[in-house]
C-alpha cells in the first residue's frame, strides 16, 4: 500500500508498524480532520474466519470498555480482499518500547507510566477481559489535550491467543512478560495474568532489562541500587509466581503505584536524580573486573612491528577474539555476571580487553576496547537488545551477520565525551547449542570502523 491509498474513507500517509497479525497506517480523516491508526489485518490471516473474528472482537471489546487508559476505537471496516481493519486514536508520541531505548527512566515517571496502564487493564477486566499481552511495545502514549500525555493500552492478545491454540506458531505474552500460568494454560487465566505483566512492565521501566523468568528475578535494586524498599516490594508481589500473592487486582495494584508515584514525584522535586543506564553498565562491567580479583596486565607479544590486531582469548580459553592492537593494552579474562542484566547465570566466561582496564566500568573515560561474554541462558541476546544509555544519544541499529553469527547492532554517540562511540551487539549462533554472545565496543569515531572484524574474528569452543 503505498500513500497515496485509501483505506475506506482514510487517507493513509505512512506505515506505524507491524505486528503479529497485520500492518498498522497512520491516516487521516479528512471528514473529522484528524489523524487515525489504522490496523488491516495481513492476508495470510484473513482467510481464517476464527481469527478474523477475535481481531474485530479486539475492536469491539476496546470499544466497549472505553477507558481514558486504552486506545480508543472509532470504526471496524473490511479493505480490500474481505480485510478487516479496525480505526483508532493515533498516539502520536509512539510506545514505551520507544522510550527504553534511552535506557530505565526516572522513578516516578516509570510508576506514573505503569499506574496510568494499570489503569487501563483495570477497565478491560471490568469489560470481563483479559489483556494477555501487555508490553512496552503495546503501550503507547498520546498527547492529551491540556499538552500532558495519556497512556493508552492497546492491541489485545485475544486473536494471538486463539491463532496459539490452534497450533500456530505465535506465542502470547513475551519473554519475561508472560505469567507462569500463561505458559502452563492447564489452569485458564484471569486478570492476575495481567498483573504480572505490568508488574514485568514496571521492572523493566525502572532497570532497563526485562524481568528473568518467573521465580528467578532478581530484585529490581539489585539493578537500580538506591530504588526505595516500598518500590521493590510492590514491583515484587506483582511479580509473584503464585497468582494468590499477587496484587489481587489490576486496580488495588494501580493504587499502591499511585501512591508511590505521588511520594516519588515529591522526593524527585526535592533531589532531582536519575540513575541512568551508564550505571548499569558501569555496574556490568564493574562485577566482569572486580570479579576478577585481580586484572592481570598483559602486554601481548612484543614484536617490532606488532600487527594491526592481536588475538586475545580469555581465562577458559573458550573465547577467541581480534582487537586492534592499540586497545590491547590489558585483559581482564576470568569472566563476567550475567545477573547483572537479570539473567539467572551466576558466572560466566567473559573478556575486557582495553588500555586501562580499572577506567572500564566508566563509560565516559574515553577507553577504547572490546567487551565479550557467553551467556548460557537463551535470554541473553534479549537482554542485550534492551540495554539502553540515556546519557548518550541513540544513532540507531543495524544487522550483522556472517558464517558463525546473526546479530543487531545498536550504537550510541556522546557519552559524556565527544567523538567516541558505543556499539551494544547481541550474537546469536549459527551452529545450534552454541551460547550467545554479548559484545560491547568503544571507541573513537573518527577512521577506521573495526567493529564488523572484531565481530567477524569472534570464535567461542566449547
Ligand atoms: N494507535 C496507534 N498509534 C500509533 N502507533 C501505533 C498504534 N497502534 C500501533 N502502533 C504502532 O504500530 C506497531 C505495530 O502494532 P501492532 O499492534 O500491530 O503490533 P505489536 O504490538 O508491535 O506486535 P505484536 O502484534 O506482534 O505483538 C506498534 O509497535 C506501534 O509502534
Amino acid at each position: 500500500m503505498s500513500s497515496s491509498q485509501w483505506i475506506g474513507r482514510y487517507r493513509v500517509e505512512r506505515r506505524l508498524g507491524t505486528g503479529a497479525f497485520g500492518v498498522v497506517w497512520l491516516a487521516h480523516d479528512d471528514r473529522l480532520q484528524a489523524p487515525v491508526a489504522i490496523k488491516v489485518m495481513a492476508e495470510n490471516w484473513a482467510y481464517r474466519l476464527d481469527i478474523r473474528e477475535r481481531f474485530l472482537s479486539e475492536a469491539r471489546l476496546l470499544r466497549r470498555a472505553a477507558s481514558d487508559g486504552l486506545v480508543q476505537v472509532f470504526d471496524i471496516g473490511e479493505h480490500s480482499e474481505d480485510r478487516p481493519y479496525f480505526v483508532m486514536e493515533y498516539a502520536d508520541r509512539g510506545t514505551l518500547e520507544d522510550r527504553l531505548t534511552a535506557g530505565p527512566l526516572p522513578v516516578a515517571e516509570a510508576l506514573r507510566l505503569t499506574a496510568a496502564a494499570t489503569r487501563g487493564a483495570a477497565a478491560l477486566h471490568r469489560a470481563g477481559a483479559v489483556h494477555r499481552d501487555i508490553k512496552p511495545s503495546n503501550v503507547l502514549v498520546a498527547t492529551a489535550p491540556d499538552g500532558g500525555e495519556r497512556v493508552l493500552v492497546a492491541d489485545l492478545g485475544l486473536a494471538k491467543s486463539l491463532a496459539q491454540a490452534s497450533g500456530l506458531t505465535l506465542t502470547v505474552g513475551s519473554a519475561g512478560y508472560a505469567a507462569p500460568e500463561q505458559l502452563d494454560q492447564s489452569d485458564g487465566i484471569d486478570a492476575r495474568a495481567d498483573v504480572y505483566s505490568l508488574g514485568a512492565l514496571l521492572y523493566h521501566l525502572l532497570t532497563g532489562v526485562v524481568p528473568g523468568p518467573p521465580g528467578k528475578i532478581l530484585p529490581p535494586d539489585r539493578l537500580r541500587p538506591g530504588l526505595p524498599p516500598e518500590i521493590r516490594r510492590a514491583v515484587l508481589r506483582a511479580l509473584e509466581s503464585d497468582r494468590e500473592r499477587r496484587w489481587p487486582t489490576a486496580a488495588a495494584f494501580a493504587l499502591e503505584l499511585e501512591r508511590l508515584a505521588g511520594q516519588a514525584g515529591s522526593e524527585a522535586g526535592r533531589r532531582r536524580r536519575r540513575i541512568g543506564p551508564a550505571r548499569l553498565v558501569a555496574a556490568l562491567t564493574a562485577l566482569a573486573v572486580v570479579a576478577l580479583g585481580t586484572v592481570a596486565a598483559v602486554r601481548w607479544q612484543a614484536d617490532p612491528a606488532p600487527p594491526a590486531v592481536e588475538r586475545v582469548s580469555d581465562a577458559t580459553g573458550r573465547i577467541h577474539v581480534d582487537v586492534p592492537t592499540a586497545w590491547a593494552g590489558q585483559l581482564a579474562g576470568s569472566g563476567w555476571t550475567p545477573e547483572a542484566l537479570g539473567l539467572p547465570d551466576h558466572h560466566a566466561a567473559g573478556l575486557t580487553v582495553a588500555g586501562d582496564v580499572a577506567r572500564w566500568p566508566d563509560l565516559g573515560s574515553g577507553v577504547s576496547g572490546v567487551f565479550v561474554g557467553l551467556g548460557a541462558d537463551r535470554g541473553l541476546v534479549d537482554r542485550v537488545g534492551t540495554i539502553g544509555h540515556r546519557a548518550c544519544r541513540y544513532e540507531g541499529s543495524r544487522t550483522y551477520t556472517d558464517a558463525s553469527w546473526r546479530g543487531r547492532v545498536r550504537t550510541w554517540s556522546s557519552c559524556g565525551t565527544a567523538g567516541r562511540s558505543l556499539e551494544e551487539i547481541g550474537l546469536t549462533p549459527v551452529r545450534d547449542g552454541a551460547p550467545q554472545a554479548y559484545v560491547q565496543i568503544r571507541r573513537g569515531t573518527g577512521g577506521d570502523d573495526p567493529t564488523d572484524r572484531i565481530l567477524h574474528s569472534l570464535r567461542v569452543s566449547g
